[in-house]
């Protein structure tokens, strides 16, 4: 499916340290170390509920990291899937007495220009679940034939699931214990109850048609395929067996992300899959994790239509570091709008104190593991000793608005 519209980056120039990310697998903050070309796996939304701050929070964080790799000088090969086909969202067409594909098709046109508004830089790639069954299918049915993946023995629906000691490295991802696992996976669409599984924690691969569901016919039967092999699948024909990024929320951590490297790695034999595992914590309102379930959900759209500046809300949502949980409130918000507007007046001076120190600062703090309010503290000193002690270099305000666009994607 259609990706979104590009947006243009400034160079700037030099270059600051190589990019540290805190990898969820090592549990510690270690040196990414792409080629020339980095590959990144960003899991895409699920198409409802479109799109709502925790989402944009997420995506934020790795546009921040993309474009840090190309500040760095590398290529970024940006893969993000859509799931337009899964329970969620068919319960919630049911609810809405909503035509599923329709409410996908919506939520998706929604999300991209949320993501334009916001200036994230587009996937290369922007897969649909449902155009990837082909080759979604093709891989599960590799995984059968591996010896990796077993046929379920229940005569009605004789579903397909992964065996996680396939690879002996299962759990080394999130190196949750199994009671979190399986909690994780009860929770989060997984089936650990189900009977004649070899292990409880084995993921489904391919669900058999059941009446009134839709379903596509394949090499396996007609059905359609489990959550976490679609990510895979797509990943891995565009992206290779082993990436530099997979990225999404922490409650991807387990199971998705999990099973998602257990897919690839069974079949392609190369682990890990990714040689860093990102994840963001999640953004609440008042206190309260924002999610669907939850219903509390503030959406970027509505901030848009409310006239809210979208670098206010990118500026808002990167005050905090992307691994705590925090909050959208009105404080959050109106301290993000009063930082761009006193940015904005800094910028607007003809003159302005050094910016290659800025410049410095910036790249510092964004490559210590994406140390926002460490980037945006040093924006507002710079911005306070333009407006109090003005500054002398007449080329500065020009080259910190580059510079804050380039790696920030913030424009004055
Ligand atoms: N409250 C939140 N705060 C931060 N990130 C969130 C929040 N809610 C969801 N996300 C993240 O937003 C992304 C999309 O979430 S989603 O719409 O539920 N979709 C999915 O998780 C799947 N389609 C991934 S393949 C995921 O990375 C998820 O972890
Ligand atoms: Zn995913």
């Amino acid at each position: 499916m259609e990706t979104w519209a590009p947006t243009d980056v400034p160079a700037l120039e030099g270059s600051g340290p190589p990019l540290r990310l805190h990898d969820t697998a090592t549990g510690r903050v270690r040196p990414t170390a792409p080629g020339p070309v980095a590959t990144m796996y960003v899991c895409g939304i699920t198409p409802y509920d479109a799109t709502h701050l925790g989402h944009a929070a997420t995506y934020l964080t790795f546009d921040l990291v993309n474009r840090y790799w190309r500040d760095l000088g590398h290529d970024v090969h940006y893969v993000q899937n859509v799931t337009d086909i899964d329970e969620p969202l068919l319960e919630r067409a049911e609810r809405d007495q909503d035509d599923w594909v329709v409410l996908g098709l919506r939520e998706t046109a929604l999300f991209r220009e949320d993501m334009e508004a916001l200036r994230v830089l587009p996937p290369r790639q922007f897969v649909g679940a449902v155009e990837a069954i082909p080759e979604i299918a093709e891989l599960v049915e590799k995984l059968v034939a591996a010896g990796a993946a077993y046929r379920i023995d229940d005569p009605e629906y004789p579903d397909v699931y992964h065996d996680v000691t396939a690879t002996g490295h299962f759990g080394y991802e999130s190196n949750y214990d199994l009671d979190t696992m399986l909690r994780f996976s009860a929770e989060r669409g997984g089936d650990p109850d189900r009977p004649g599984k070899r292990n409880r924690l084995d993921p489904l691969l391919w669900r058999t048609a059941r009446p009134g569901e839709p379903a596509w016919d394949s090499g396996l039967g007609r059905g359609r395929p489990g959550w976490h092999v679609e990510c895979a699948a797509i990943g891995l024909n565009r992206l290779g067996p082993q990436i530099d990024l997979n990225g999404g929320g922490s409650d991807l951590i387990f199971p998705h992300h999990e099973c998602g490297a257990l897919h690839t790695e069974s079949l392609t034999g190369e682990h890990p899959f990714a040689r860093h595992y990102v994840h963001t914590g999640m953004i609440g309102l008042d206190g309260e994790k924002m999610s669907k379930s939850k219903g509390n959900l503030v959406f970027v759209s509505k901030l848009r239509n409310a006239r809210v500046d979208p670098n206010v809300i990118r500026v808002a949502l990167l005050d905090g570091h992307y691994r705590t949980d925090r909050s959208w409130t009105d404080e959050v918000h109106a301290k993000g709008d009063r930082r761009v507007t006193r940015w904005r007046e800094a910028v607007g001076l003809d003159a302005g104190p050094d910016a290659a120190e800025l410049v410095a600062k910036l790249r510092t703090h964004l490559a210590d593991d994406l140390d926002t309010p460490g980037a945006l503290a040093a924006v507002d000193a710079w911005a306070e000793e333009a407006l109090t002690r003005r500054g002398t270099d007449t080329t500065a305000p020009q080259q910190v608005r580059t510079a804050l666009d380039a790696l920030l994607g913030v424009t004055l």
